[in-house]
């Protein structure tokens, strides 16, 4: 069995390792300034409580074209949640039965490549953990946390491998496990509009106010909708709010696990902003100020924070 890697990212290059560990047969596929990278480099993987370990560049292939994927029967979609419609188009042309994994933020991935490709089979995913890029093909796993995948039969033959490499949790409702990720993501904005890493930003009350703000109308409209979200930290997802908007020290003690971060964690979205990027925040935000329009629901900071993002896309 050969997995291919689509979208050779933060995320895909920390998968990647894990896989790598187990000398998995996979394929990277992505862009040439980290495939040039890392055929100089080979690729690096740490976490907070490991040294890095690098896979010299004969250990794995790295292609910059979608034909690679020919001969892979699960593929890891790693992309941006904008980029999935490309992705399935690529999937659709060499690989149309594979077994799909969407290893993305937002909640309508799995769906959209489920609809795009009828014949293969389309296992939603969440990573809840951060992964920064450092220089040198070096992906640093910077917060704690897992990956989610939801139950299926067809990934049974999966399950060992995955338990050796990455160690998912599987789930059998993705759906709830997904819109609680979706609530803690609405924190990637703030991040990218505050320039300073996660750990100080959340540090800052100013910045927790918002977040908590973004989270209550998230909470009020998911209400609305018939949405219960998983907690998938040690805070059940209903409290976040009141515990964001404590003060910085009371936060400090009671949020010891949240706060547990590498000091060089940023969002992905704050890392798109940097690169000149589109961002994701119409797939995070915007989706809870579309579910609020559907129930008649105000969500004006959400909406505050997505224009915001749309201007800084602009510089
Ligand atoms: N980074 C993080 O810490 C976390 C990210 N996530 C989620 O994981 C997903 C992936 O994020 P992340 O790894 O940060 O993204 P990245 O932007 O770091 O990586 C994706 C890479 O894939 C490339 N790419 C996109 N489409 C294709 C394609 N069709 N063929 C080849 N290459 C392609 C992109 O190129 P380019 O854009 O340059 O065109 C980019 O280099 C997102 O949904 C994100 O929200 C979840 C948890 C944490
Ligand atoms: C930071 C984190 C882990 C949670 O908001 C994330 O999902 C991201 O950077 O995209």
């Amino acid at each position: 069995m050969k997995i291919a890697i689509l979208g050779a990212g933060c995320i895909g290059c920390y998968v990647a390792g894990q896989l790598l560990k187990e000398k998995v047969s996979l394929v990277l596929i992505g862009r040439p300034y980290i495939g040039d990278s890392l055929k100089q480099h080979g690729l690096t993987v740490s976490d907070q409580d490991s040294q890095p370990l690098t896979f010299p560049p004969d250990t794995f292939e790295f292609s910059e074209a979608p034909e690679a994927m020919r001969d892979c029967s699960v593929i890891l979609v790693c992309t941006k949640s904008h980029q999935t419609e490309q992705a399935s188009q690529d999937i659709a042309h060499f690989r149309p039965d594979a077994t799909v994994f969407s290893l993305q933020n937002g909640v309508h991935n799995a769906p959209k490549l489920s609809t795009a490709l009828p014949d293969a089979t389309v296992i939603p995913g969440t990573v809840v953990f951060n992964v920064v890029s450092l220089p040198g093909g070096h992906f640093h796993k910077a917060t704690e946390g897992d990956i989610y995948l939801g139950e299926h039969p067809a990934a049974a033959s999966l399950k060992a491998l995955f338990a050796k490499t990455f160690q998912p949790v599987w789930h059998t409702d993705m759906r709830s496990v997904q819109y609680s990720k979706l609530l803690v993501n609405l924190n990637n904005p703030i991040n990218a509009i505050s320039d300073i890493p996660l750990k100080k930003e959340l540090e800052t009350r100013h910045f927790r106010k918002m977040l908590a703000a973004c989270i209550y109308e998230g909470l009020e409209v998911y209400k609305a909708a018939g949405i219960s979200p998983t907690s998938l930290g040690k805070v059940p997802v209903k409290w976040l709010p009141r515990l964001l908007n404590t003060p910085d020290i009371i936060f400090k003690l009671l949020a010891k696990q949240m706060l547990s971060i590498d000091p060089k964690a940023r969002s992905s979205m704050w890392q798109d902003i940097q690169n000149g990027k589109p961002t994701e925040v119409d797939d995070l935000n915007g989706e809870i100020i579309r579910l609020g329009q559907l129930h008649y629901i105000r969500t004006p900071v959400n909406s505050q924070v997505l224009d915001q993002i749309h201007q800084l896309e602009q510089h």
